[in-house]
């Protein structure tokens, strides 16, 4: 470890990791750090990726893909079935990943471009001279260090301090978290070509239960729900009830909880010096609760701007907006877009939601139009299209910005 390094990055999740790679293929000397023993133990996650967007980053290596997913089921209170297949996106689904050997395999790929990476070092605070971050604290094996960095990159996911440190407010309202638990378990015999959600009320209160593939007749059984509308009862209660209605012969092999932000795009997410990214920038989908591959994105992007501004010897704020700006219409605009349809769905009764599944029954989503898809919709649901109605007009505003 030396003194002083262009890029701190705390934290070595995804967001850490690509941000580590992209910022030392650049040629900055870079230090990514980790509190853990072992990057990516212990796992939080359900593990689905989309390939395509996993592709941008690091190319499909069989050693961490336990399921090459084809479609997903969709199951409404009273038992319909939506199935959304693989012809929708071209043949290209998703992977379920073993993030335990991903996580490490990103950090490899950052040690490879060159990044000094750090085990057993937490960072304690940040260095702050003249309003500017300066560098980090650290605590490694017992001992405590001042490590100086022209730029520091908040990626301690979503129980991040650096933000709070740096005088960001990333603080989550119990209506924007989904908390969420999960066992991997063995025996429930799906299929494993394909990830199945369970909706409605009864079954995960404003969230949803997924049974994603892990290959070899194990699979990832969780659940995320809305704090704020499920009462006195807590995820692990609702998860327990399903496995034991749907799976009582299954077993469980592991189990862990933990909380994903569904609050939508915060409104800053860098001060002078310092960039943050990933779940610590709450960059997370509002509706799947998916954060893997924002926080690689925001991680490519961080890692970049890093460069154009130490490169330009400018790291206010003038010069890291570009990140700002970037994610914002980039991640940040589906993230938008996102959390008007969660705002919209999780306000639906069971009826409507069985009512909306009944008028998408059999659809085949790959030959539909987006306007069969609205009339499906206003069929289904009159209130829906006015609810969405934000939806739409993010949409246009994109295409007009798009197109100037
Ligand atoms: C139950 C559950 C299921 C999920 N399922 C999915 C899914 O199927 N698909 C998906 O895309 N997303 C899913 N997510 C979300 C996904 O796990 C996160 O969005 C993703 O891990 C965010 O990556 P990150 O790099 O920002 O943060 P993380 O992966 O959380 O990495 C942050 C790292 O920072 C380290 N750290 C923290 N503080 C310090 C410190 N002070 N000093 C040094 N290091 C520190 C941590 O140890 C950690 O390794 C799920 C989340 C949960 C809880």
């Amino acid at each position: 470890m030396k003194s002083e390094y262009d890029v701190i990055i705390i934290g070595a999740g995804p967001a850490g990791s690509i941000a580590a790679k992209t910022a030392a293929q650049k040629g900055l000397s870079v230090l990514m750090i980790e509190k853990r023993q072992e990057i990516g133990d212990p796992v939080r996650c359900a593990e689905g990726v989309s390939k395509i967007w996993l592709r941008k980053h690091i190319e499909p290596d069989h050693r961490w893909i336990c399921a090459d997913v084809k479609g997903s089921r969709i199951y409404a209170p009273d038992g319909t079935m939506i199935e959304m297949a693989e012809e929708i996106a071209g043949g290209e689904v998703g992977y379920v990943l073993e993030r335990k050997i991903f996580d490490r395999a990103l950090a490899y790929e950052s040690a490879k471009a060159g990044a000094e990476v750090m085990v057993k070092t937490r960072a304690t605070d940040l260095i702050m001279e003249n309003g500017f971050v300066k560098g980090v604290k650290v605590m490694h094996l017992g001992e405590t260090y001042d490590i100086k960095a022209k730029i520091v990159i908040g990626a301690d996911g979503v129980e991040s301090k650096v933000g709070r440190w740096a005088g960001i407010d990333t603080s989550i309202k119990p209506v924007d978290i989904e908390t969420c638990a999960q066992y991997l378990m063995s025996g429930t015999g799906i299929d494993q070509n394909y990830c199945y959600f369970y909706i409605g009320n009864e079954v995960a209160p404003a969230g949803y239960v997924w049974i994603f593939p892990k290959g070899n007749d194990l699979a990832n059984v969780g659940i995320g729900i809305l704090g704020s509308k499920s009462g006195e009862k807590k995820a692990i209660y609702y998860l327990d009830e399903f496995v034991k209605k749907n799976y009582p012969n299954a077993r469980i092999l592991e189990m862990d909880v933990g909380g994903v932000p569904v609050c939508g795009s915060i409104e800053k997410t860098i001060v002078n010096g310092l960039m943050l990214i990933g779940d610590a920038a709450r960059q997370s989908d509002p509706i799947t609760g998916g954060g893997i591959i924002n926080a690689m994105e925001a991680g490519k992007i961080a890692g970049e701007v890093a460069y154009n501004a130490i490169s330009k010897g400018d790291v206010s704020t003038r010069a890291l907006k570009e990140y700002e700006d970037k994610w914002r219409t980039t991640i940040g605009y589906d993230i938008d877009n996102s959390l008007i349809v969660k705002n919209t769905f999780t306000s639906f009764t069971d009826k409507e939601i069985n009512s909306l599944a009944h008028s998408l029954e059999g659809v085949n989503f790959s030959s539909m139009s987006l306007l069969d898809l609205l009339y499906a919709l206003f069929k289904a649901n009159k209130k829906l299209l006015w609810d969405l109605r934000g939806l739409f007009k993010n949409v246009v505003k994109y295409e007009l910005d798009f197109e100037r």
